[in-house]
């Protein structure tokens, strides 16, 4: 599965939290990150993570990019509820196509849990099905 990993600077402790205890769960699937959060990530763990650019600097628009092309299964986007950001268009974009394409998507540390251990069980397996079925789709 592919998955993205994404927090707001205030939560990013959390996620590092999270992304260690779930380590041996996450080694097993292709993972992305903006540009800060994934590089927080790589240095508390072994976890190898596709970096984009930082959230500010279009970081959530590239992974929008990619839930666009039904190309993400999932995501942890540990959000700050309590401070404004400069890019909230692109957050709420990001929220929007999550949406717009039905990815699970986990904005907060206990969805999160939910998400890891259906992840665990293999309850995602419907989006490879997805995933085959759009494989052949013109993108022009
Ligand atoms: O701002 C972000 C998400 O909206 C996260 O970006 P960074 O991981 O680069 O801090």
């Amino acid at each position: 599965m592919n998955i993205a990993c994404i927090a707001h600077d205030e939560k990013k402790d959390d996620l590092v939290a999270f992304m260690t205890a779930y380590e041996q769960v996450f080694s097993g699937h292709t993972l992305y990150a903006t540009g800060t959060t994934g590089k927080r990530i790589m240095e508390a763990t072994s976890l190898n993570l596709h970096m984009f650019r930082s959230g500010p600097l279009g970081g959530d628009q590239q992974i929008g990019a990619m839930i666009a092309e039904n190309k993400m299964d999932a995501v942890l986007f540990f959000r700050d509820p309590l401070t404004a950001q400069p890019h909230e268009p692109d957050i709420n974009a990001l929220i929007r196509l999550s949406d717009v394409y039905s990815i699970p998507l986990a904005t907060n540390m206990a969805t999160a849990e939910l998400l890891v251990n259906a992840l665990k069980r293999g309850e995602l397996e419907w989006r490879r099905v997805i995933a085959e079925r759009t494989e052949g789709d013109r993108h022009d």
